[in-house]
C-alpha cells in the first residue's frame, strides 16, 4: 500500500497544477489590471453563448464545449454575450427570449448563461455581458417600449424606417414602467447565482464587466439631441445601480461611440465622463456606415481603412482626454463580392483585421488607453442551408443575429487565415510588458 501510495504521488506531483482562476479585472488609470499584470485582449463577440449552454431543445452544450476550447487554444479568451433578450413581435427576433414577459424569464436562457459562465470559468476566460439592445434582433428597447405604450412593435425590418425606429427605441430611456422592468432583468441576472458551480455572478471573476445595451443611441442623427439629457441620465443612473449590485466588476455602456452619439465626439464624452462607467466602448463597422460597399468591398477598401483608422485614432484619443481605458468591442467587414457562403475568399477582411490590429498595437506600444477589441462576431461551425441566408427558429446559431444574412460577418471555424491573424495579434498583445 504505501508503495502504491508513493507512485501516486509521484504522478500526481507530475501533473501540471490546474490553472489558477484568475481575478477580476480592474480598472488603473487607462489600462486594466489582471493579477497585478496589466490586461490587454483580442477578444470576441460570442452573442449567442448563453444559448448554445441552454438545455437540449434549444442550446447546444458539445458544440458550446468545443468552441469554447478552439477560442482558447487560438488565444480568443475575452468573450462578449448578449445576458438578456425580450420575447417580441418583431419579424427578426431571436426566439426564445430570456424575458418572456415583464418579471418573467425563461429558465431555460438562464441556465444557459450559468453553463457558459462555467464552462468560460474553467478555461480561465472573461465575459463581458450585455443586458439590452437598442436593436430589433433580441426585442431590445422597442420591445419594452410596445409592452408599456400598449402600441405595437414599431417593426424596421417591416416598415424599411430606421430612424423612426431609433426615435421609438429611445423613448426607453423616459419611461419609468419600463425602466422598472429593466431594473429587475438587470437585478435578475446581476445577482444571480450560478446553478452550475454555486458562485454568485457578481463574485465570479469570469464576469469582468456588465455592459448597460447593445449600441444605446440617443436616437436617430437627425432627430435624437431632443432625446440627449433623458439618454445621459439613463447612462449614469443605470451604470451606478449596476455598480451598486456588483462592486467587483466593471460597467460600461456598450456605445458605438461617434457615430453611436448623433455624430458628435462631444455628446460621446458628455455621456461618458459619468463616474459610474469604468471604461468606453466604441464600435468599427466601415460597410455599415458607407465606408466600405457591402457588395464589393474590395472596391473602396483603401478610402474605407483610411477613415477606419481615423476613427480608431480619434476615440482613443477622447479616451485619454476622459482618462479612461477603452475597448474597440466590435468590429468586422463582409467577404469578398458580399458573399454569405463560408467558403467564399476573405481577402479584404483580413487586410481590415490586419489594418485594424496594427493600430491598435501601435496605440498600445506607445502606452495609449487602448485595452482589447472583440471581432464580431464568432460563427464557430454555424451554418444555414436556407436560400434566403435568413435564420429561422430552430436553425444553428451564427456570428449573424437572426436580422442579417447568416454569413454577412461571421467568422467561421473554417475561415483559418482570418483566425491566424486574431491569434497573431493576441500573442503581440502578451508579449507587450
Ligand atoms: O451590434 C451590432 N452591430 C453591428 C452588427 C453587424 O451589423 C449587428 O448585427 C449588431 O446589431
Amino acid at each position: 500500500f504505501a508503495f502504491a501510495a508513493a507512485v501516486l504521488l509521484a504522478v500526481l506531483q507530475c501533473l501540471p497544477a490546474p490553472a489558477a482562476a484568475s481575478g477580476f479585472v480592474r480598472v488603473d488609470g487607462t489600462g486594466f489590471v489582471l493579477d497585478g499584470k496589466p490586461y490587454r485582449f483580442a477578444g470576441a463577440n460570442f452573442w449567442y453563448g448563453a444559448y448554445l449552454g441552454a438545455p437540449d431543445g434549444v442550446g447546444d452544450r458539445e458544440r458550446l464545449r468545443a468552441e469554447l476550447d478552439q477560442l482558447k487554444a487560438a488565444g480568443i479568451d475575452n468573450l462578449r454575450v448578449l445576458a438578456m433578450s425580450e420575447a417580441s413581435g418583431f419579424r427578426r427576433g431571436v426566439r426564445p427570449a430570456f424575458m418572456v414577459a415583464p418579471g418573467e424569464y425563461d429558465q431555460r436562457l438562464l441556465e444557459g448563461l450559468d453553463v457558459l459562465l462555467d464552462e468560460m470559468r474553467k478555461r480561465d476566460m472573461k465575459a463581458v455581458l450585455y443586458l439590452n439592445n437598442f436593436w430589433q434582433w433580441s426585442g431590445g428597447m422597442s420591445q419594452y417600449v410596445s409592452w408599456f405604450s400598449g402600441e405595437p412593435v414599431f417593426d424596421p425590418d417591416e416598415t424599411g424606417d430606421w430612424n423612426g425606429f431609433m426615435q421609438n427605441s429611445a423613448r426607453f430611456y423616459a419611461m419609468p414602467d419600463a425602466q422598472a422592468a429593466y431594473r429587475d432583468a438587470i437585478r435578475t441576472v446581476v445577482t444571480r447565482r450560478n446553478s452550475v458551480n454555486g458562485i454568485a455572478y457578481a463574485e465570479d471573476p469570469t464576469v469582468m464587466s456588465w455592459q448597460l445595451a447593445n449600441e444605446p443611441r440617443p436616437g436617430s442623427d437627425a432627430a435624437g439631441a431632443a432625446n440627449f439629457q433623458a439618454y445621459r441620465a439613463w447612462l449614469d443612473d443605470t451604470a451606478a445601480f449596476i455598480r451598486q449590485l456588483a462592486p467587483r466588476q466593471l460597467v460600461s455602456t456598450g456605445s458605438e461611440g461617434r457615430m453611436g452619439s448623433l455624430g458628435e465626439d462631444d455628446y460621446y464624452l458628455i455621456a461618458h465622463a459619468s463616474p459610474h462607467i469604468d471604461y468606453l466602448t466604441f464600435h468599427l463597422w466601415p460597410s455599415n456606415w458607407g465606408w466600405i460597399d457591402h457588395h464589393d468591398p474590395a472596391a473602396r477598401l483603401e478610402a474605407g481603412l483610411q477613415a477606419s483608422l481615423e476613427y480608431i485614432d480619434r476615440h482613443v484619443e477622447m479616451a485619454a482626454r476622459l482618462g479612461k481605458p477603452i475597448v474597440l468591442s466590435e468590429f468586422g467587414l463582409n467577404r469578398d463580392k458580399g458573399s454569405y457562403d463560408p467558403a467564399a475568399p476573405v481577402a479584404a477582411r483580413d487586410r481590415f483585421y490586419q489594418a485594424v490590429y496594427a493600430r491598435l498595437l501601435q496605440h498600445a506600444r506607445a502606452g495609449a488607453p487602448i485595452a482589447g477589441s472583440n471581432f464580431w462576431a464568432w460563427g464557430g461551425r454555424g451554418r444555414t442551408s436556407n436560400p434566403d441566408w435568413m435564420w429561422k427558429e430552430g436553425d444553428p446559431f451564427t456570428g449573424d443575429p437572426p436580422q442579417e444574412a447568416q454569413g454577412l460577418f461571421s467568422l467561421f471555424d473554417s475561415d483559418r487565415s482570418t483566425l491566424e491573424i486574431v491569434s497573431a495579434h493576441a500573442r503581440q498583445l502578451r508579449a507587450l510588458p
